[in-house]
């Protein structure tokens, strides 16, 4: 368990945070400049908190109260930023021993054989990193990393540089890790795609505070509360088929059938597609002659106003979906708890980045 309660000022700008981090991958969320790389850096002892205490397992790295600090070398952590930064004369197995280099033989939990087949890297141990693609650069940094045996796993952005294919290629060998390594992995991203595949648990960090939000699915499913995320729905459902000469896929969610456009993703995959508020109409019947293929039905439960519009949450079968109408609208049509409705937005509403398999 990685616990963190720590109040530091570097200039103008305090962090706050008081956190426990127990095993799992927990993402940390949140705008430029709201402090993410500054709590990796306190935890990783390139920043000594001005306040406060950080400490592994009971064991303390920092503590302000006694002065006691214990230098980066010396946590045992591993590291995988947004490249690789491989060394270029090395061979992938000279770089993946490097990682072992400072990890006394007798704490060395892991072996080369290990990380090389839970990271699939066989084919590329005689390789140099030049000749690499950006996916497997960062799969030999995974696995650099993970030969030093760390008690725990920074992870800053990590695929941030690579294209989709390559990112859902690596996808996996994350979970694995996740799942297999048993230690606790601290992971900036940006993106939502990555958050609901990976994260055990969410942490935004907004102006400087660290909030702890829960589970992705709790963060994921209702409007986001999270800083540059813009506010959707999520709706589970099952892939059921494509239609190439309509271009589009079709799903089921408990909400009823859902049209997307057409995506590569294969029949019988559980997904999450994100319905931004703004794209949901509302009408109190079902009209005719209109060109939104997706038609939800549902009941009212809450009605509240932001700004000029009204975020009008309903529940689909137990999926609760948000629509974002006017306040206008929302008198003209006297919409109120209780009442039933139908959801109608287009296909096109939901793009194809805004697809996610879900685990
Ligand atoms: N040495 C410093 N002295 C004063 N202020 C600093 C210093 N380093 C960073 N800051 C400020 O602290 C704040 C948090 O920066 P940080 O790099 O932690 O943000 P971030 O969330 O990682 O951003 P990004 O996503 O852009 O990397 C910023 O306002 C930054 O300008």
């Amino acid at each position: 368990m990685l616990e963190i309660a720590v109040r530091h000022a570097q200039g103008d700008f305090v962090l706050e945070a008081d956190l426990s981090i127990g095993s799992g991958l927990t993402a940390l969320f949140g705008a430029s400049g709201s402090g993410k790389t500054t709590l990796i850096n306190l935890v990783a002892g390139l920043l000594r908190p001005t306040q406060g205490r950080i400490a592994l397992d009971g064991e303390v790295w920092s503590d302000s109260a006694t002065g006691h600090f214990r230098p980066p070398h010396r946590r045992r952590i591993g590291y995988v930023f947004q490249e690789g930064r491989l060394f270029p004369h090395l061979t992938v197995r000279q770089n993946l021993l490097y990682g072992q280099r400072f990890t006394p033989a007798g704490q060395r939990r892991e072996s080369l054989e290990r990380v090389v087949g839970l990271l699939g890297l066989g084919p590329l141990v005689e390789r140099r990193p030049a000749g690499l693609s950006g996916g497997e650069k960062q799969r030999v940094a995974l696995g650099r990393a993970l030969l030093a045996s760390p008690h725990l796993l920074l992870m800053d952005e990590p695929l941030s540089a690579l294209d989709v294919e390559l990112k859902a290629a690596i996808l996996p060998d994350i979970e694995r890790i996740r799942d297999e390594v048993g230690i606790p992995i601290l992971y900036v991203s940006h993106s939502l795609e990555e958050v609901s595949r990976l994260a055990t648990q969410v942490v935004a960090m907004d102006h400087g505070r660290a909030k702890p939000l829960g589970s992705p699915d709790a963060v994921l499913e209702t409007v986001s509360r999270v800083d540059g995320m813009p506010p959707g729905n999520f709706l589970h459902a099952v892939v059921t088929s494509h239609s190439v000469e309509e271009g589009l896929t079709l799903a089921d969610s408990p909400a009823g059938p859902l049209f997307l456009r057409r995506t590569d993703v294969a029949v019988g995959t559980h997904i999450r597609a994100f319905v931004p508020v703004s794209e949901i109409a509302l009408a109190t019947s079902l009209p005719d002659g209109i060109s939104m293929l997706n038609r939800l039905s549902g009941t009212i439960t809450d009605i509240r106003d932001e700004g000029a519009s009204a975020m009008v949450a309903v529940d689909c079968a137990g999926e609760r979906l948000i629509a974002e109408v006017t306040r206008r609208s929302a008198r003209v049509l006297t919409l109120a708890p209780g009442m039933p409705v139908h959801l109608l937005f287009k296909a096109v509403s939901i793009a194809t980045e805004g697809i996610y398999r879900s685990a």
